[in-house]
């Protein structure tokens, strides 16, 4: 079992990997004193209920006061009208401050349930069981939040969990293009932090077919260890935090405009980082391993432009309703070169000629 510690001001807390781990969450919790709830709720997705569910509810005692919600899959469930109906859900099964909610899923169930355990009655203890590859991140860190129709994230907390149990095991039956998903959020915290990463992942990585358990495993504690680095440093997105967001700009505006669950978001996150490394490029006027890392996106089956009927004024409106976005001003996440970041104002005229260049011409030559 590989374990990365989580450290931050308000919350430490360990994420374990291995294969097989939905059969000990009982096992697990009690280890790490989380034995002492009074009921647990399980939220989970529709897919997620119907593969892994009985077996994470099995690994409890049969005593347990143990329930299961079932919310639709994908990204319309971090609405309110889902987290109004789990909030009177949880009331109606009698949860109290020493329940306990555990959820199951991707980040989507990640993000919903967190949020409702942060503020159900004021906020009770929660557990990351995350069931997909881009979970990695969206289970680490304690960013909790549902969706606007208009803005991605925009009503939620930091909050942590008390303990996050991945299953490698679980990652088994997701479809090809959830791995793809996940793996953008891969790439992102390498080009941020860790160039050595960043290489051994192009070296070891060419399909998401059946990937093999010792790759995923230090793919995952990779990964999550640069998260771990991040947010020990700032929890609170005060400073470095915002690095994490490369590529989020544009991508949340992406799917935004799209409408929720067309693009999964890293599809959409994979899209934004090319257009944040080319945007830097100029900026700076430094050269990027762009051209490699197209071809390694669309050998991995990335949609590498900007989806079609996206408008250039349409996105930028889209962008300035980011959390990062001070006074009017849209701030990025750029690159001045692998591992170098830094968070810049980037002006309407440069954002909005980028944009619309963008999607004209793509993003094989650079816009020097
Ligand atoms: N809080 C954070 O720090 C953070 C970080 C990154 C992303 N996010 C958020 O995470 C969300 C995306 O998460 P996601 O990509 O995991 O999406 P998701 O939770 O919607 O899962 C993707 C799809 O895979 C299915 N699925 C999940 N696990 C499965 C499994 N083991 N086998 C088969 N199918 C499975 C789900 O039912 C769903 O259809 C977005 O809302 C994004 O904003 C949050
Ligand atoms: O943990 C973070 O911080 C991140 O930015 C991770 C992102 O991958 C993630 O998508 C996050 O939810 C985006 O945060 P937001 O503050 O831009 O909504
Ligand atoms: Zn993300």
């Amino acid at each position: 079992m590989s374990t990365v510690r989580i450290t931050t001001k308000s919350q430490s807390y360990d994420v374990v990997v291995q294969t097989g781990l939905r059969h000990h969450v009982y096992d697990l919790l009690k280890q790490n004193e989380i034995g002492n709830y009074s009921s647990v709720l399980v939220i989970t997705d529709e897919h997620v209920y119907s593969l892994y569910a009985s077996e994470v509810v099995a690994s409890f005692p049969e005593d347990t006061r143990i329930y299961t919600e079932v919310v639709p899959a994908g990204e319309a469930s971090k609405s309110f009208d889902v987290f109004k109906r789990l909030q009177e859900r949880a009331l109606e099964l009698g949860l109290d401050r020493h329940s306990i909610i555990i959820a199951l899923g991707g980040g989507v169930i990640g993000d919903l349930a967190g949020f409702v355990a942060a503020s159900y009655m004021r906020g009770i203890r929660f557990i990351q069981v995350p069931t997909t590859l881009l979970a990695h991140d969206s289970s680490v860190g304690g960013k909790v939040a549902i969706n606007l129709p208009q803005a991605k994230n925009i009503v939620g907390a930091f909050y942590q969990p008390e303990l996050v149990i991945y299953d490698t095991e679980m990652l088994r039956s997701l479809p090809e293009l959830e791995w793809r998903s996940g793996f953008a959020e891969v790439i992102k915290h390498g080009f941020i932090r860790d160039q050595q990463f960043l290489k051994w992942l192009t070296e070891h990585v060419h399909s998401f077919v059946d990937l093999p358990d010792d790759v995923l495993e230090e793919i995952l504690v990779r990964s999550i260890g640069v998260k771990a680095a991040i947010v020990k440093e700032d929890e609170r997105e005060q400073s470095v935090r915002a690095f994490l967001n490369l590529g989020h700009t544009l991508g949340h505006a992406i799917e935004a405009e799209l409408g929720y669950g067309k693009l999964a978001h890293g599809e959409a996150v994979a899209i934004g980082m090319i257009f944040a490394l080319r945007l830097s490029e100029q900026k700076f006027k430094i050269d990027l391993p762009i051209n490699q890392l197209l071809v390694w996106l669309r050998q991995l089956g990335y949609q590498t432009t900007i989806p079609n009927g996206l408008k250039p004024h349409q996105l930028l409106a889209s962008m300035k309703k980011d959390k990062k976005t001070t006074s009017g001003h849209i701030r990025m996440v750029l690159l001045k070169e692998v591992e170098d970041v830094i968070l810049t104002e980037v002006s309407d005229e440069l954002l909005f000629q980028s944009l619309t260049y963008a999607i004209k011409e793509g993003f094989d030559d650079p816009w020097n």
